[in-house]
């Protein structure tokens, strides 16, 4: 931690950057390899941002935030390499928990269609998700804005679309279940335009983005898991960067004038060249800037709501679910949690069952003691797994709906007319001021890929900017 001192003392650079999570840290790491002097501040005690460790009580963590890495993810694969940390497959073997109607069935993951769960909707479901990938390949990936079709998706939201593409219960709620799953929104709040450019961005420059790879654990957006846990990742890079980071240093202002601009935290200011924002565009509106930003990017951040998730995790003496061939995913109409995977260590030393809390379901549990939240979960756990679950050794619960420096999670959510009025402003610079996050990428928004990215094409663009 710098001195009291050095706290005080004004500094300079040629960029600050304002965040310390993946994209901030990474913009930092290339503009200190391009040779600029960088100075990092960070709001919280940790670098990570929405990436972070839950401690488990027993001086272990498990991941509260961001988990998984999949395919085509390649950017955050090459810097998880670069700093030494592996990945493992996430347990997948045996079937799946379909809960629904007050009834629970068991569905394969490897049959000839993949993970189809067993519900009649599904025929309906496949010919819908077919219309919508074929929408999804006529989006430009991260100019969504771009597309022929632009005005007439980006005016509806994911559910008037559903119904009007689907007849059965079964698929529409799927289809619920989809939005959920991903973007931790109700149907009902997230723009078509948005979803369909959410899948566009599933891939690589040489792997067109699809619905599947983003839903799905085998060749899809969950397939690994980090060693230790993805918080790994921001820790062993900050430590990097050394004493260029500083914590516990929320930036309140942002003063551009003449010759360069102003950042001011608690505590600590620095004057530089280049400021880079890196968070999402929620989180960047309590900035107060001067002078004002330009109206589209100032209306922005009033129309790119974060969702509400929340993550619950229950720990076991073994996996007791493997035994019974279960690979300890799930998916709920009903209770706290409406998704579950097996967040078990890469040897299975013991037993980790982790479950999503996903928009309504973290709503009702807003100020609810955490007796109540426990008793929540683990009887969401006990119906989709058996009696076996209600009897954990350990219990840790982390919601991001009401952290400060997130807003919440996975990540920012247009609703419909946003990207089509308000989408260049997400990356368009603002005089000195850049924009990173995950908001702000082609390919994988969303993720802890698209951070990376996110990361690196900011420090190109400001680095020629100098
Ligand atoms: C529950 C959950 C599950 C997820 N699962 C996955 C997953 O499995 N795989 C995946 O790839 N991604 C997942 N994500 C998404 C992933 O976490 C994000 O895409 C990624 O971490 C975003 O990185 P970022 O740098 O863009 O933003 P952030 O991580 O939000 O970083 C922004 C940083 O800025 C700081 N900050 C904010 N305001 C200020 C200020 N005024 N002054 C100084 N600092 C400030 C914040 O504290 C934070 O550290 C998940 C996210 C959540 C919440």
């Amino acid at each position: 931690a710098p001195s009291a001192a050095a706290r005080t003392a004004p500094l300079t650079a040629d960029v600050v950057i304002v965040g310390a999570g993946l994209s901030g840290l990474t913009a930092a790491r290339d503009l200190v390899a391009a040779g600029r002097s960088v100075v990092v501040l960070e709001a919280r005690d940790r670098p990570g941002g929405r990436v972070y460790g839950m401690p488990l009580g027993d001086g272990t963590t498990n991941e509260g935030g961001a988990e998984f890495i999949g395919p085509t993810q390649d950017r955050i694969a090459a810097l998880a390499k670069d700093m030494g940390v592996d990945t493992y497959a996430t347990y997948n073997e045996g079937k799946n928990v379909y809960y629904r109607g007050g009834k629970r069935s068991l569905y394969a993951t490897d049959g000839l269609l993949g993970a189809v769960p067993p519900d009649w909707g599904v025929v309906d479901l496949e010919l819908a998700l077919l219309k919508l990938g074929g929408m999804v390949k006529e989006v430009p990936v991260g100019e969504p804005w771009k597309a022929a079709k632009a005005e007439e998706w980006d005016a509806q939201t994911f559910h008037t679309w559903s119904r009007s593409n689907s007849l059965s219960s079964g698929a529409r709620f799927l289809m619920d279940a989809f939005a959920s799953s991903t973007l931790s929104v109700r149907s009902q709040e997230v723009s078509l335009l948005y979803l369909l450019n959410y899948a566009a961005s599933a891939g690589n420059e040489a792997n067109p983005g699809t619905i599947d790879r983003l839903i799905n654990t085998r060749g899809g957006a969950q397939e690994s898991r980090f060693v230790g846990g993805s918080q790994e990742v921001p820790i062993r890079l900050a430590a990097r960067l050394g004493d260029i980071v500083h914590y516990n240093a929320p930036v309140r202002s942002i003063v551009t004038e003449a010759g360069g601009v102003t950042v001011t935290a608690d505590g600590i200011t620095v004057s530089a060249e280049r400021v880079v924002v890196a968070m999402s565009p929620a989180i960047a509106g309590k900035i107060d800037f001067s002078p004002a930003l330009p109206a589209s990017r100032a209306q922005l951040v009033q129309r790119y709501p974060m969702g509400s998730v929340a993550k619950f995790v229950a720990v076991y003496d073994t996996p007791f679910w493997r035994a019974d061939g279960l690979t300890g995913q799930a998916v709920a109409d009903s209770g706290a949690i409406d998704a579950t995977f097996d967040n078990s260590p890469p040897d299975g030393s013991r037993g980790i069952l982790m479950g999503f809390m996903n928009q309504a379901n973290i709503r009702k549990l807003d100020g609810a003691p955490a007796a109540d939240v426990r008793a929540a979960g683990l009887d969401s756990f006990t119906k989709l797994f058996g009696d076996k679950a209600a009897n954990p050794t350990l219990t840790a619960f982390q919601r991001w709906d009401n952290e400060t420096w997130s807003g919440g999670g996975p990540v920012g959510v247009a609703p419909p007319g946003a990207l089509t009025a308000f989408g260049p402003a997400l990356r368009e610079p603002c005089g000195r001021v850049h924009w990173a996050g995950t908001e702000t990428s082609g390919y994988w928004t969303g993720y802890m890929d698209g951070a990376v990215r996110s990361g690196e094409r900011v420090a190109k663009e400001v680095d020629a900017a100098l």
